[in-house]
């Protein structure tokens, strides 16, 4: 099993960092968010809207328990969600090397101005990124094998230190 997993807050950079990394080595790339969407042919936002949140982690819980067993030589970028789940951190150490991208509440607000697709910071999102980012972070750090900070660096910076710190080539 060669697998390398990204975890951390939403905008913290797990889709665009994993898709490059895995570029990068040679690895395929995947994404829970996306083989949800895919899977039930709707967006996350309709399904937050339509389903609930509840129905939502179901559908996460379900799609990395059918990951187990199956990956190899991928990069696997996982919903900010997903981890909190209990039971689900267990589950993504199994898959692999379990990175979390640290970012601040400050990069965060930044990166996500603007942003819609997202929709549980839908509203007021500097108090949701707030109170979700203080009861997460605690969560993420002890489900990391390994913790990158990405504030102030660019994505190929992030990509090397995560090459570098995990040994993934060699
Ligand atoms: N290191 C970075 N520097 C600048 N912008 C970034 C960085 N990482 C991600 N972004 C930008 O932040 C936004 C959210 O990134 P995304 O990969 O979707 O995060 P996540 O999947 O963790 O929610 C995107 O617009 C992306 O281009
Ligand atoms: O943190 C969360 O609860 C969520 C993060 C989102 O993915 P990203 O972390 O890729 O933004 C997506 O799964 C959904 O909007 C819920
Ligand atoms: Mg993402």
């Amino acid at each position: 099993m060669n697998n390398l997993i990204l975890i951390g807050f939403m905008g913290c950079g797990k889709t665009s960092v994993g898709f490059q990394l895995a570029k990068r080595l040679n690895f395929n790339f995947c994404d829970t968010d996306q083989i949800i969407e895919e899977k039930v042919k709707d967006t996350i936002n309709h399904i937050f809207e339509i389903k609930g949140e509840e129905y939502f982690r179901k559908l996460e819980t379900e799609t990395i328990k059918g990951l187990i067993g199956k990956l190899n030589n991928t990069v696997l970028s996982v919903g900010g969600g997903l981890p909190i789940q209990t039971g689900n951190e267990r589950l993504i150490r199994e898959l692999g090397c379990v990175v979390y991208l640290k970012t601040s509440k400050d990069t965060i607000m930044q990166r996500l101005s603007g942003d819609t697709t997202r929709p549980l910071l839908a509203g007021d999102q500097d108090k949701r990124i707030e109170k979700l980012l203080s009861f997460r972070a605690p969560i993420y750090e002890a489900a990391a094998h390994l913790i990158v900070t990405t504030d102030g660096r660019l994505i190929h910076d992030i990509i090397d230190e995560i090459i570098n710190r995990t040994g993934v080539l060699l």
